[in-house]
Parts: structure tokens; C-alpha cells; sequence
């Protein structure tokens, strides 16, 4: 495998490098700081995501939040392409093979690295992946790789008492302990299956015989269950039809009983008619009661026509006085009626006249009033000032409030004035001639305003004194004179009243005056109405007392006497018929009749019954007969019913026994088959288990052996010695190529501690450390490439970070034929250098600059083959 190129983004100081590689000497080289060592660290970092310098976080660019490695690698014809994200969290890493994904995660491509190039990080970093000044640490850590390598730990870990081989030790013997408990598992089963086989073999027979006694029972029992059934059917007839029977019987005797009680008290047929003619004989009774009742009537009859007789006669009488009476008022009556026309003609006048008087003395009433109302208002009138003096009054007075009111203003004007004058004399200046004031003048001039002022103070107190006054005054008398205003006008309209009434009053009295000769008239004549009233009341009383009811009455009172008549002479009639008979020879004989009837009644009720039992006894045996015959003609005994209901039961009883013996035998049968299934099953099972044990037991010996093999350090001895030949092998064939002047080398554990030997041409050896730098740098290197064939034959590749470094110059001009020499032990080098010197071994020389970024500069003598 070689690495074709690795593009770095965001990458330590890289911001977007692409670093191409060619086959033979890679030499990288840049002043320090330039990005050199980066390229290496993303080689690294692409095939195990190992960081170089701190976390993955450091790897970072500054500034920017994502980056990515990309490295390139082909075998052959086939390529390889690594893509690693500069992120711990979750990074989309992918693993490319022919530009197909065969991996997708960080693990899985560092898995797939693993198998493509046969190392894992440790082996790669011990051998072809040199950092920087560390080319030689392969001689202090041979033994440590080897040990790795080898996986001599392994071993150790192996054959310990916690180890693989024990555990798996402890499991056989597990197994073993099994295996032969199964065994003797096995054993007793091939017994058990024995014993079983028997038992089955003797159950199977006695099911048989139990089986075929069961069938024979069952058809027994059918055929008696069927005949059960037949009788059954039959018994509920039978029960029935005897039920029947019995209750016909029963009837029978009953009626028959019934019959011959009737019969007894039944007397003989001539008595019985005898009977019947004597009830004839006394029915004759009812036709003399209802004679009596008729004659009862009679009597009342009249007796009430008598009455009503004597009454209407009585009326008849009064009718007629009242008449006469009603003859003697009837003119004076009809006088009444006159004058009651005449006065209702005469009404309407003296309606109207009594109208007017009363209206006359309502304004009379009224004149009374108003005079004494207009008496008080002249009187206090009297008593008050006239309207006129009032007004005069008050004009005055506004005169005198206008006089004070501009007397006060100019009071106001004249202090103010003042006021002025004495701010002036306290400003020094004369309020005069305004000049300056002497002390004295100032003074003077100052007592004499402020006397001023006092008097126009005290006169401005009189002066709103007296307005006060004069305005109270004047509110008064304006209320007085509206009070005078206000009565004056009443007195005026209560005048105009009075005269209103007065001319009214003469109006009626006019009118009444012209009335008043009707008025008496009407009076006149309602005292002779009054005297005629009581007379004419009477008549009214008396108008139905006419001649015409007098005789209405009169016929009524002979009609009455001519009915009694008729009445007396039936009664007469029915007394001669009914001589000697009374009320209670009547009822003495209605009695008898009725008892003699009651009796005839009876005794043909018993007649009739005693036909009816005897009908009813014919109708019964009828039945009973057909009955008897229906019941003989069933065939049917309930004894023989009893007889097979038992042997039914007996049946029954012994199936339910034989099925309860076949169903435990079957079940018995069943489990031990199901037994002798599970026995076979488990002896297919079991029949390895001696092979097994056999095997256990073996396996067991060789984990002893090996166990005691690897313990004894045996296999790690010879392991070593094998790899120590290998290793010396390459190591010869590889350092055969720098021409070191050393006839060989090799390899020596002393007790797991590694060092190298150098032997001259003449035997004699010397150890690594006598060797020069430029010696130890070449065996350094073949040892790693030794050390990188033994490991794996896919690496094609090795990088060198720096190896001139800590080398002075003699050894550094040695180092360029030693990296020259080396292409031919590995077909691609890639060497990391700010030594120009070992320019001259490269094949491509990359240059890296930083100018604030890295970058490559590209100078090729050889063309990279593959991109
Ligand atoms: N996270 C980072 N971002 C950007 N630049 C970084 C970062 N970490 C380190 N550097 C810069 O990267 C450069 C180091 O790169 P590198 O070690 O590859 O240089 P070099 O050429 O190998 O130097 P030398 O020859 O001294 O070893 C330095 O200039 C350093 O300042």
C-alpha cells in the first residue's frame, strides 16, 4: 500500500492543501513553523484519527469550526480514500474503496485501515511511522514490540488460573459432570421403559375386556331405557284415564246420594195437587183487596172534593163583598186619575220655579261673601301708604345710593392718590415739585397724608354704612308696594264680583215672578191628589174582583159538587159489595195463601231436581263406561313399569362403573405411553451422551496438557526464538542495503530483554550503542523495516518526521544515502525535513510555506504517479 496524496482543511495552520506523493523519496521541506510536521500529523490522523497534538479540538484551524483530512492510498490497481471529519462529535468518516463506500463511521473505518494494512496504530508508530527524534527508540522498545508482535502477553493471559484455557477447563468439566449425570439418567430411563412396556401390554387387555362389556351393557340398556320410555308414555294415560274414572265413580255416588235425600222428602203426587188447589182456592184474596183499595180511594177522593169545595166556597163569599166594594170606590178612583194628568202637565213649570228659588238663595249667599271679602281688603288698604308715596319713596332713596356710590369711588381715587404721596415721601422726593426731601418736610408731609388717609377710612365706613341701608330700604319698600299692587287688585275683582251677583239675583227674580200663579196651582192640586191616594190604592187592591170572576167562580163551586156527588154514590156501590169484609180478614188470608204457595214452590223445586240428578246419573255412567273401556284397551300395568325402571337403574349403575374402570384404564394407558414417548424422546436425546462423556474426557486431558505446555513457557520460548530467527532475517536483508560494513546482525533476548548485535567480518561483535550516529540511524531503520515485514507485507510505505534532527552534519550527509538506500527495501518514502540537504535524496520535493497560511509549493523532479 502507498499513499498517493492527503489534502488538508481547516488542518493546524492548513487552510485547503492538497499534498501530492510520488513512489521513491517524498521530501518535505519548509522553514520551521511552516506546516511540515502537519502533513505527517494528518497521514496519522487520517488512518487511525489519532490526534498528534492534544485533543482533535487543537487540530483545528484557528477560527474555523470545521475541517477534514482526506488521504489517498493505492495497492495496485486498486485505490483507497480515507475521509476523516475534525470533529468528535459524530463525524461522517468514510472509508472508500474504487471510489465505493465500504465504510461510514469513525470505527469502521479505522477497523477497515486495521485490515488493509495488517497493523494496528502501536505496530505502525514502532516501525514505519517515525516522529520526530525518534528514529532510534525502536532499539530501547524491540522488546516491547516484540512482546506486542508476538502477543506474548497473550500467552501469559492465556494459561492464568483467570485465564481462557482454565475457564474453558472449568466449563468441560462442567459439561463432563453433566454428560455423565445424563448418563445415568439414561439408565434409569431404559428400565422405567421397560417396566412401562409391561404395565401397558397388561392395560391394554383389561381395556379390552372392559370395552366389550361396556358395548354389551349400553345395548341391554337401550332396549330397556326404550321400553321405559314406551310404559312411560302409557302411565301418563293410564294416570289420566283412572283419574277419570275415580272422579266419575265419585260424581256418580254423590248424585246418587243427593238423589235418593230428594226422593225421601218428596210427598206423594196427590198431595202435592191438593196443595196446588188450595193456593188456587186463597189466590181469590187479591181481587178482594184490591176492591177494599178501591174503596179506600173513594173515600179519600171525596173527602177531598169536600174540602176543596168548602174552600172555594169561602172564596166565593169574599169574591163577592170585595166586588161590591170595588163598584163603591170606582168614581173617586178615576177623579184620582184625572188630576194625576192634570199635575203632570203642571210638573216641568214647577220643576223649573223651585230651581230658581233655589238658585236665588245660593246668590244670596253669595253677595254675603264678597261684600265682607271687599269690606277687609278697603279696611286694610285704609291702613297701608298709597302706591304712588311708596314709589316716590323709593326713587328718592336709588337717588341717594347712586350719590354715595360715586362718593366712594372718588374716596377710592383720593387714597390711592394718597398711597402714591406716601411712597414718594418714603423715596426721599418731594410728590410735589420732586425734588429731594429734608427729614423734617419728610415727616411733616408723611403725618399729614397718613391723617388723610385715616379720615377717608372712617368716612368709607359711614359711606358703605348708609349704602347698606339705603339698599335694605329700598327691597322693602318694593315688597311693599307689590303688597299694595297685589290687594288692590283683589279689592277691584271682588267689586266686579258683587256686581255680577246683584244683576243676577234681579234676572230670577223676574222669572219667578211669572211662574208663580202655575207654581200654586200645582201645589193646590197635589194636596186634593194626595187626600184621593188611599182610595185609589184600594181600588188597585180590588181590580181582579170583578162580576166576571164572581161567576168563574160560581161554575167552579157546582162543578165540585156535582163530581162529590158521583164520588158518594160508588162509594155507596163498593159498601154494599164488601159487607162483612175487613182489612185483616184480608190479610189473614193473604198469609195463608202465601205459605201454601211458598210450600208448592218448594216441593216442585225438588221435583225438578230429582229429574235433574236422575238425568245427570244416566249421563255419568254413560261417560264412566266409555272411560273403562279406553283404560282396559291401554294394556298397561304399573307394575311392569316398576319392574323395568329397575333393571333400567341396575343398567345404569353398572355402565357408569365399567365406564369409570375403561376411562381410568385408557387413562392409565394413555399416561404410560405419554411417559414411554417422553422416555423415547429423551433417550434419542441422551444417546450421545457417551460419545459426550468420551469427548469431555479427552478434551479435558489436552487442556491439562496444554495448560502445562504453555505454563511451563515452552510455547513463549519458542515463539521467541522464531520470531528472533525471522526478525534476524529481514533485519539482514534489509541492512544488506546501506552497506553498513557489518557481516550481520542479530537479534538477542536476554530472558525478554531485546537488543541488537553488530558482527564484524572477523566474528567479533559489538553492541548498537558502540556504533556511529549514522550506523544506528541505518540499523534503526532497517530494524523498523524488518520489524514492518515481520508485521505485516501490505505497508509500502514509510514516513520519517524529522530524523537529521539532534544528527550533526557528518551523520546528517550520511542519512541522505541511508534514506536513498532505503526505497529499495520500501518502494515509498516520505520524509519530513527543514534540512535542504536531504533534498537532494527526494525524488518529489514539496515545499511548504506559511504565509499566514500553509501552503505547498510544488517542485517536481519526478511526476506524482497517482492522484
Ligand atoms: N490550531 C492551529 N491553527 C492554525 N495554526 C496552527 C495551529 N496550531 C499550530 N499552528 C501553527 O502551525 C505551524 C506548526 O506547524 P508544523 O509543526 O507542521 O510546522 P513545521 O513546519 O513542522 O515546523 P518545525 O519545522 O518547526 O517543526 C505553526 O506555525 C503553528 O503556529
Amino acid at each position: 500500500m502507498k499513499i498517493a496524496s492527503v489534502k488538508l482543511v481547516n488542518f493546524l495552520s492548513h487552510e485547503d492543501t492538497l499534498v501530492r506523493f510520488s513512489e521513491g523519496v517524498n521530501v518535505i521541506v519548509g522553514q520551521n513553523g511552516a506546516g511540515k510536521s502537519s502533513v505527517v500529523d494528518a497521514i496519522l490522523f487520517a488512518l487511525f484519527r489519532t490526534p498528534s497534538r492534544g485533543g482533535i479540538g487543537e487540530l483545528l484551524r484557528r477560527g474555523t469550526r470545521r475541517g477534514l483530512v482526506e488521504l489517498s492510498m493505492f495497492e495496485g490497481d486498486v485505490t483507497y480514500k480515507v475521509r476523516r471529519e475534525l470533529t468528535s462529535n459524530n463525524p461522517q468518516d468514510l472509508l472508500m474503496r474504487n471510489n465505493e463506500p465500504i465504510h461510514r463511521s469513525a470505527r469502521g473505518v479505522t477497523a477497515g485501515i486495521r485490515d488493509l494494512l495488517k497493523v494496528d496504530e502501536n505496530v505502525l508508530t514502532s516501525t514505519v511511522f517515525v516522529r520526530q527524534g525518534r528514529i532510534e527508540d525502536v532499539f530501547d522498545s524491540l522488546g516491547e514490540v516484540m512482546t506486542f508482535l508476538l502477543r506474548l502477553d497473550r500467552i501469559e493471559k492465556l494459561v492464568s488460573t483467570n485465564g481462557p484455557i482454565r475457564a474453558l477447563q472449568q466449563k468441560v468439566e462442567a459439561d463432563l459432570k453433566i454428560a455423565e449425570e445424563r448418563m445415568k439418567r439414561r439408565e434409569e430411563l431404559t428400565r422405567r421403559r421397560k417396566d412401562l412396556e409391561v404395565q401397558l401390554s397388561k392395560g391394554e387387555e383389561e381395556l379390552m375386556v372392559s370395552e366389550s362389556e361396556l358395548r354389551e351393557v349400553r345395548r341391554t340398556l337401550d332396549d330397556y331405557r326404550k321400553k321405559r320410555d314406551t310404559l312411560l308414555g302409557l302411565q301418563s294415560k293410564y294416570v289420566t284415564l283412572s283419574s277419570d274414572v275415580e272422579r266419575l265413580l265419585k260424581k256418580i255416588s254423590e248424585l246418587e246420594v243427593e238423589l235418593s235425600e230428594v226422593k225421601t222428602s218428596l210427598p206423594s203426587d196427590e198431595k202435592i195437587e191438593a196443595l196446588r188447589r188450595k193456593v188456587e182456592e186463597l189466590s181469590k184474596v187479591n181481587e178482594l183487596k184490591l176492591k177494599l183499595q178501591n174503596f179506600k180511594n173513594l173515600e179519600d177522593a171525596g173527602s177531598t172534593l169536600s174540602s176543596q169545595l168548602r174552600t172555594l166556597k169561602t172564596q166565593l163569599s169574599n169574591l163577592e163583598v170585595r166586588a161590591a166594594r170595588r163598584v163603591q170606590l170606582e168614581a173617586k178612583a178615576r177623579q184620582y186619575e184625572e188630576l194625576r194628568e192634570a199635575l203632570n202637565k203642571l210638573n216641568g213649570e214647577y220643576m223649573e220655579y223651585t230651581r230658581l228659588e233655589a238658585a236665588l238663595k245660593q246668590l244670596e249667599e253669595k253677595e254675603k261673601t264678597t261684600s265682607a271679602v271687599a269690606e277687609r281688603l278697603s279696611t286694610e288698604l285704609e291702613s297701608m301708604p298709597g302706591e304712588r308715596e311708596i314709589s316716590s319713596e323709593i326713587s328718592n332713596l336709588r337717588e341717594r345710593e347712586s350719590e354715595l356710590s360715586s362718593e366712594l369711588k372718588y374716596l377710592y381715587t383720593k387714597r390711592n392718590e394718597l398711597k402714591e404721596r406716601l411712597s414718594k415721601i418714603r423715596g426721599e422726593v418731594c410728590p410735589v415739585c420732586g425734588r429731594p426731601l429734608d427729614e423734617e418736610h419728610k415727616r411733616r408731609l408723611k403725618s399729614e397724608a397718613e391723617d388723610e388717609l385715616l379720615s377717608l377710612d372712617a368716612r368709607e365706613v359711614e359711606l358703605n354704612d348708609e349704602l347698606s341701608w339705603t339698599r335694605a330700604r329700598v327691597k322693602e319698600l318694593e315688597k311693599q308696594r307689590e303688597k299694595v299692587s297685589v290687594l288692590l287688585n283683589q279689592l277691584q275683582s271682588s267689586k266686579a264680583e258683587l256686581e255680577l251677583v246683584l244683576k243676577r239675583k234681579r234676572e230670577i227674580s223676574d222669572q219667578m215672578e211669572k211662574l208663580e200663579p202655575l207654581a200654586k196651582k200645582f201645589e193646590e192640586l197635589s194636596s186634593k191628589e194626595k187626600e184621593l191616594r188611599a182610595i185609589h190604592d184600594e181600588f188597585l187592591r180590588l181590580s181582579d174582583s170583578t162580576e166576571e170572576e164572581v161567576q168563574r167562580v160560581k161554575r167552579q163551586v157546582e162543578a165540585l159538587e156535582m163530581k162529590l156527588r158521583d164520588n158518594l154514590a160508588k162509594q155507596e156501590g163498593l159498601k154494599s159489595e164488601l159487607q162483612g169484609i175487613d182489612e185483616r180478614y184480608v190479610e189473614m188470608m193473604e198469609r195463608e195463601l202465601r205459605n201454601a204457595q211458598t210450600q208448592l214452590d218448594r216441593l216442585q223445586e225438588l221435583k225438578q231436581r230429582a229429574y235433574l240428578l236422575s238425568q245427570s246419573v244416566e249421563d255419568y255412567r254413560r261417560q264412566l263406561e266409555v272411560k273403562e273401556e279406553e283404560l282396559r284397551s291401554l294394556n298397561y300395568t304399573p307394575l311392569e313399569l316398576e319392574k323395568v325402571k329397575e333393571e333400567v337403574a341396575r343398567l345404569e349403575e353398572r355402565e357408569r362403573k365399567l365406564t369409570e374402570v375403561t376411562f381410568s384404564l385408557r387413562g392409565q394407558n394413555e399416561e404410560r405411553r405419554r411417559e414411554l414417548g417422553q422416555i423415547s424422546e429423551e433417550l434419542r436425546n441422551l444417546e450421545v451422551a457417551a460419545e459426550d462423556v468420551k469427548r469431555l474426557r479427552v478434551a479435558y486431558e489436552r487442556l491439562n496438557r496444554l495448560r502445562t505446555v504453555l505454563g511451563q513457557s515452552k510455547l513463549k520460548g519458542y515463539l521467541i526464538t522464531r520470531a528472533k530467527d525471522i526478525l534476524d532475517y529481514h533485519l539482514n536483508s534489509v541492512v544488506k542495503e546501506f552497506n553498513l560494513g557489518f557481516s550481520n546482525f542479530e537479534v538477542v533476548n536476554d530472558d525478554g530483554k531485546f537488543s541488537v548485535r553488530a558482527y564484524r567480518p572477523d566474528r567479533q561483535w559489538v553492541d548498537v550503542r558502540a556504533l556511529s550516529g549514522g550506523e544506528r540511524v541505518a540499523l534503526a531503520i532497517s530494524l523498523r523495516l524488518a520489524l514492518a515485514r515481520m508485521a505485516s507485507q501490505e505497508i509500502g510505505f514509510m514516513v520519517m518526521d524529522e530524523p537529521t534532527i539532534h544528527l550533526d552534519e557528518s551523520r546528517r550527509s550520511e542519512l541522505v544515502d541511508i534514506v536513498r538506500n532505503a526505497v529499495s527495501i520500501v518502494p515509498q518514502l516520505i520524509v519530513v525535513t527543514h534540512d535542504r540537504e536531504l533534498e537532494t535524496a527526494g525524488d518529489n520535493i514539496i515545499e511548504v510555506v506559511n504565509d499566514g497560511r500553509s501552503k505547498v509549493l510544488e517542485r517536481r523532479p519526478q511526476e506524482a504517479r497517482f492522484e
